[in-house]
C-alpha cells in the first residue's frame, strides 16, 4: 500500500476561526471579548470513475485535477484518488474521483470500497476499441449488483476522440445505449489540449447535478477525519485500510 501527502492533514471541511479583540475593552472594566467564529462546511461528492483497463481513466482524471495529460501512466492498482475543489453557483463543493483498475486481478479485492456511499458513475469506453464499449453492459451489471442507487447522475464516456482516423466506436450507436440507459454520452479527449474544456465541462455538468440533487447519504460525511484537499494521488493497492476514509455507514444526514 502505497499512501501519499496525507501525513500532515487535518478536518477543514468544518473550518472554526476564533478572534477575541480586546482593544476597545475600557481600562476598568473586564475585557470586552468577541469571537467571531466562522464555520464552513464543504459538500464532498464520491464519483467513481468505471471502464476497462487502458480506456483513459486515469488520464481523464488527472487532466480534470491536474490539467495537464500525464507523461505517462501505469495499470491503475486498486484505485487511484484524486480530488479538486470548484465553485458551483457560490458553493465550494469538493469532487472526490476514485479512479478505479480496469483489469480484473487489480481491483477484485477492492469493489465492495468503490461502490460504497457513491453520489455519481462516470463510464469510461474506448472510441478506437470496440470491445471496451461492449464491456459497458457488464459494468452496469456490476453497478446493480452492488445495489447502486439508480437515481444517482450517469455518465457514459467515449475517450480517445483524438485518434479520429481509428474511430471504432460510432457515435449514434454510443447514443442510443446512453438514450436507452438515461445516461448522457460525451465524446472526449484526454490527451487533446484543445479538449482540455470538454473534460473540464463534462465534470462541471456533473457537479451542477450533483449539487442540485438531494444525495441518499450526506456528502458531509465521505472523508472524515482528514483534509485532503492538497493530495494529488492516494495509491491504496488492495485495500482501503488506513487511506483515512471513513464511509457512513449508517446512511445519517449530518445536514
Ligand atoms: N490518444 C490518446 N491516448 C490516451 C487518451 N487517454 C489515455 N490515453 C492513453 O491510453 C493508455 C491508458 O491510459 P490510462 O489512463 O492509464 O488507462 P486506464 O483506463 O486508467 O487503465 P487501467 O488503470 O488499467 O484501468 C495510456 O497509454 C494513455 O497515454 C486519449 O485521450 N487519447
Ligand atoms: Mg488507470
Amino acid at each position: 500500500m502505497k499512501v501519499e501527502n496525507l501525513s500532515s492533514s487535518h478536518v477543514t471541511d468544518s473550518d472554526k476561526t476564533s478572534k477575541v479583540d480586546e482593544k476597545d475593552a475600557p481600562a476598568n472594566a473586564s475585557p470586552k471579548v468577541t469571537v467571531i467564529e466562522k464555520q464552513t462546511q464543504r459538500r464532498i461528492f464520491k464519483i467513481i470513475v468505471i471502464g476497462d483497463s487502458n480506456v483513459g481513466k486515469t488520464c481523464l482524471t488527472y487532466r480534470f485535477c491536474s490539467g495537464k495529460f500525464p507523461d505517462k501512466t501505469e495499470a491503475t492498482i486498486g484505485v487511484d484518488f484524486r480530488e479538486r475543489t470548484i465553485d458551483v453557483d457560490n458553493e465550494q463543493i469538493k469532487l472526490q474521483l476514485w479512479d478505479t483498475a480496469g483489469q480484473e486481478r487489480f481491483r477484485k479485492s477492492m469493489v465492495q470500497h468503490y461502490y460504497r456511499n457513491v453520489h455519481a458513475v462516470v463510464f469510461v469506453y474506448d472510441v478506437t476499441k470496440v470491445s471496451s464499449f461492449e464491456s459497458m453492459p457488464g459494468w452496469i451489471e456490476e453497478c446493480d449488483r452492488h445495489n447502486l442507487n439508480k437515481e444517482i447522475p450517469r455518465i457514459l464516456v467515449g475517450n480517445k476522440c483524438d485518434m479520429s482516423n481509428r474511430v471504432a466506436v460510432n457515435t449514434n450507436m454510443a447514443q442510443k445505449f446512453a438514450d436507452s440507459h438515461n445516461m448522457p454520452l460525451f465524446e472526449t479527449s484526454a490527451k487533446d489540449d484543445e479538449k482540455a474544456n470538454h473534460v473540464e465541462a463534462i465534470f462541471m455538468t456533473l457537479a451542477h447535478k450533483l449539487k442540485n440533487s438531494k444525495p441518499m447519504m450526506s456528502p458531509y460525511m465521505s472523508t472524515r477525519g482528514r483534509d485532503l484537499s492538497n493530495v494529488q494521488v492516494v495509491k491504496v493497492g488492495k485495500t482501503a485500510q488506513g487511506l483515512g476514509i471513513e464511509e457512513n455507514p449508517d446512511n445519517k444526514c449530518a445536514c
